[in-house]
C-alpha cells in the first residue's frame, strides 16, 4: 500500500500550481477591458455613446444603466479602486507644498526663456539705440511669441522711456524692462482657482484641450496641488477614448489617495462618466471634482459638440466652476486658434500652459491673455508629479530676466 504521507509533497505542489495558474488567468482577465472598440477609429472621431443615459434626449442623466457598477466605485485606498482593474498598490505620496512652487521650478523657466530676456537687456543697454536696434528688440519679442500688437506696444513704450532716461545704467534698464514686462503680463488678472465648495456642493473643474497637450498629466498634477492644500478631491475619467487614459488618471490619483470615477467600457459616453463623478463628489461631500476629457481637435464639430454636452450634463447637478483649457506652449500661435474655438463651445475660465520648460516662447502667455481675456492660471514646467505651479507674474518675469 502506498504511504499517503509520501504523496503529500506532490499534492501540495499540484495545489500551488493550480492557485498560481488561476491568479495569472484572473490577472489577464482583469487587465482586458470588457468591450473593445469595434472598428478603426480616428483620434478625433466621436466615441459611440454606450452609456446612453447621460444623453440629453433622455432628460435624466443617470448612471450607466446597462452596465450597473461599470463605473468604478470611488476608492479610499489605491488597491480598492475597482475589482476589475489591476491597480498596483502604490504607497501614498505627500505632494510638494504649493507655495513658492514657481520659485522652486524657476531654473526650468530660466533655462528655457532667459535667452529672450538676456537678449532684450543687452539690446537696451547698448550705447546708442538706433532704429536697427529697435527692430531687433521687436524681433526678439516676436520670436518669444508675445504677438504682434503687444510687441509693437512694448517697443513704443520702451522707446519713450529710453528717451526720458537719457544715459542708461544696466540696473535702470533692467528695472524698466521688468516693470514693463510685468505690466504686459498683467498682474491685475484674477488667477486663483475656484476650488471651494459652495451651496453644499463640490467645486467642479473641467479640463479640456486638443490631443497630447498634457490634460491627463495636468489633472494628476493638479490633484496633488489640491491634496497639498488639504482638499478632498474626486477625479472623473471622461477621456473614454484613449484606452489608457482612465488608468493613467487613476494611478495619478491613487498616488495621493484620490479616488477616480471611470468606466470599464471603452468608448463609454464621456458625459455619463462626468455625471457619475460629480454625483459621487456630491454624495461624498468632496471639495473638488476634477473631470479629465478626451483630446479633440477644434475643427471636429462632433467632438466639440460632445464637449458642450459633457458640460451641460454636469450642470444638471452642479455648477462648473472652472473650465481649464490646457495649451502646449511649444505649439506657439497655434494654441491661440485652439483657444478661440474652445471658448466658443465652453466658457474658458483659465489657461494651463504646459511644457514651458521646453520652449523659449514664454511670451505666448501675453498673447493668449490679450487675445482671449482669459488668464494663465497654471504652468507646467516638467514631467515630474509636482512640476505644475500657480502662475505668478513677477516670478515669471524675474525668471525671464534672470542672469542665470
Ligand atoms: N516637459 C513637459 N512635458 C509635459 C508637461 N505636461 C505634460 N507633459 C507630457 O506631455 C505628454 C502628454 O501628456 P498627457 O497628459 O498624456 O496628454 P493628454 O492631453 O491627456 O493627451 P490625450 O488624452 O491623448 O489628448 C506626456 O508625456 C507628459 O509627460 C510639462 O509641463 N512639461
Amino acid at each position: 500500500m502506498t504511504d499517503l504521507s509520501a504523496l503529500l509533497p506532490f499534492a501540495i505542489a499540484v495545489i500551488v500550481l493550480l492557485v498560481v495558474a488561476g491568479s495569472i488567468i484572473g490577472l489577464v482577465r482583469g487587465r482586458r477591458s470588457k468591450v473593445r472598440y469595434p472598428g478603426t477609429r480616428d483620434a478625433n472621431d466621436l466615441a459611440p455613446a454606450q452609456g446612453g443615459p447621460a444623453g440629453e434626449d433622455s432628460g435624466a442623466p443617470v448612471a450607466l444603466a446597462e452596465a450597473p457598477g461599470s463605473l468604478a466605485e470611488p476608492a479610499e485606498a489605491p488597491a480598492e479602486i475597482h475589482d476589475d482593474v489591476v491597480v498596483e498598490a502604490v504607497p501614498t505620496e505627500t505632494p510638494a507644498p504649493v507655495a513658492g512652487r514657481l520659485q522652486r521650478l524657476r531654473e526650468r523657466l530660466v533655462k528655457s526663456n532667459n535667452v529672450f530676456g538676456k537678449g532684450l537687456l543687452a539690446l537696451l543697454a547698448s550705447d546708442s539705440i538706433d532704429d536697427a536696434v529697435w527692430d531687433e528688440v521687436e524681433e526678439t519679442l516676436l520670436l518669444a511669441d508675445i504677438g504682434t500688437e503687444p510687441s509693437l506696444e512694448l517697443v513704443d513704450t520702451l522707446k519713450d522711456r529710453v528717451k526720458v532716461m537719457g544715459s542708461r545704467k544696466p540696473d535702470e534698464v533692467r528695472a524698466m524692462l521688468r516693470e514693463e514686462l510685468i505690466k504686459l503680463v498683467d498682474p491685475t488678472l484674477e488667477r486663483s482657482l475656484s476650488i471651494d465648495r459652495k451651496a453644499g456642493k463640490p467645486a467642479v473643474v473641467l479640463v479640456v484641450g486638443v490631443n497630447g497637450v498634457g490634460k491627463t498629466t495636468t489633472v494628476g498634477k493638479l490633484a496633488r496641488v489640491l491634496v497639498a492644500e488639504d482638499k478632498d478631491v474626486i477625479l472623473g475619467a471622461a477621456d473614454t477614448f484613449r484606452a489608457a487614459a482612465a488608468e493613467q488618471l487613476a494611478t495619478w490619483g491613487a498616488r495621493v489617495g484620490v479616488p477616480t470615477v471611470k468606466s470599464d467600457v471603452d468608448g463609454a459616453d464621456p458625459a455619463s462618466v462626468a455625471f457619475e463623478a460629480v454625483k459621487a463628489g456630491i454624495e461624498q461631500e468632496a471639495d473638488v471634482v476634477m473631470v479629465d476629457t478626451a483630446g479633440r481637435l477644434q475643427n471636429k464639430v462632433g467632438l466639440m459638440d460632445e464637449l458642450g454636452k459633457v458640460k451641460r450634463v454636469i450642470e444638471k447637478q452642479a455648477e462648473v466652476d472652472e473650465v481649464l483649457l490646457v495649451l502646449d506652449a511649444t505649439t506657439g500661435q497655434n494654441g491661440l486658434n485652439q483657444a478661440r474655438v474652445f471658448s466658443e463651445v465652453v466658457d474658458i475660465t483659465g489657461i494651463v500652459l504646459t511644457k514651458l520648460d521646453g520652449t523659449a516662447k514664454g511670451g505666448i502667455v501675453v498673447a493668449i491673455q490679450k487675445q482671449l481675456g482669459v488668464p494663465v492660471k497654471l504652468v507646467g514646467l516638467g514631467e515630474g508629479p509636482d512640476d505644475l505651479a500657480p502662475f505668478d507674474v513677477e516670478g515669471f518675469v524675474d525668471a525671464i530676466l534672470s542672469e542665470g
